[in-house]
């Protein structure tokens, strides 16, 4: 009986040290395969991230460093950015106020203005074409607003809509802290695709010189669409386009091509207060039905 079972101890012994064996041996062949898998992806992993670099900087600015900051201050975005131009900038200046957005925007938490460099493009168009009436979709914090008020001529007259009104709220401050009055900036709490159709009989226009379009990118061709459609265009009508590259607005540019009814270019550059995502801005003159 006790050969019996010794027999049968050393049995199971020995089946358990093959077990065992065998365990480690798994465990070390997958840790050696896992070894191995890395080091071949590595170089494409890293490839990757190096690549997108800036894509990740801008995720980390605008969403992660935002929620943070809406949680540790419970204010928005928006009134953080409006309290700090309002205790850095100088009143009535909108030099400074512009410069003072565009330092809390590249060093602080990312807002999608237009920024200085696509902004500089602009005001070098608007100073060429003096427009009288200009038109602006998507207002945001009143940034491109007073970067375009600032660059009108005497008597010109600048409406800007922005559809949501907490935002279009804060513009409204930024617009008359840098002294600009409802006789020049009109503000319209709406969205572009009711505001359109009421341009002449609600705000008595007969014709756009200037469109300035930075609202959502998948309103950009209907909204160019209703613009041609109420024949406020008329022939030398300027129509600028921001971030038709990135985020970028395929089907607006598409019917600018198809269309003919546009001479029309991209101005390149890189995404605001961002050094490697390309951007660009598209330029449409508008030469009317030939
Ligand atoms: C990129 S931000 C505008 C930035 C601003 N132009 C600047 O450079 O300072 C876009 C804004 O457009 C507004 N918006 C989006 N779609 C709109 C629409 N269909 N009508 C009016 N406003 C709209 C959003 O609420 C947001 O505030
Ligand atoms: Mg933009």
């Amino acid at each position: 009986m006790s050969v019996y079972l010794a027999v049968c101890l050393c049995t199971t012994l020995i089946v358990s040290v093959y077990l065992a064996v065998c365990l480690c041996t798994t465990l070390i062949v997958s840790v050696y395969l896992a070894v191995c898998l890395s080091l071949a992806f590595l170089p494409l992993v890293l490839t990757f991230i190096i690549r997108y670099r800036y894509y990740f900087v801008l995720f980390y600015r605008a969403v992660l460093v935002r929620m943070w900051y809406d949680c540790t201050t419970g204010l928005s975005r928006e009134e953080r950015a409006f309290q700090y131009v309002l205790t850095h900038a100088i009143p009535g200046d909108p030099e400074s106020i512009l410069e003072t957005f565009d330092l809390w925007c590249s060093k602080v938490e990312f807002i999608s203005n237009i920024g200085p460099k696509k902004g500089k493009i602009m005001d070098r168009m608007l100073s060429e074409h003096c427009p009288l009436t200009v038109l602006e979709l998507g207002s945001h914090c009143g940034y491109s607003t007073v970067r375009i008020a600032r660059a009108l001529p005497l008597g010109a007259r600048l409406y800007s809509v922005e559809m949501d009104a907490i935002n279009a709220a804060i513009a409204e401050k930024i617009i008359r802290l840098a002294g600009f009055d409802d006789d020049t900036v009109e503000l319209i709490v709406s969205p572009s695709d009711e505001v359109i159709p009421r341009l002449r009989a609600d705000y008595g226009l007969e014709r756009l010189d200037f469109v300035f379009m930075d609202h959502w990118k998948k309103c950009y061709r209907p909204d160019l669409q209703a613009l041609e459609g109420s024949g406020l265009l008329g022939k030398g009508s300027v129509v600028l386009a921001d971030n038709v590259l990135f985020p970028g607005a395929p089907n607006f540019l598409r019917h600018v091509r198809k269309s003919g009814l546009y001479e029309w270019k991209i101005h390149r550059a890189t995404l605001e207060y961002s050094k490697g995502i390309r951007d660009g801005m598209a330029e449409l003159v508008y030469q009317g039905i030939k």
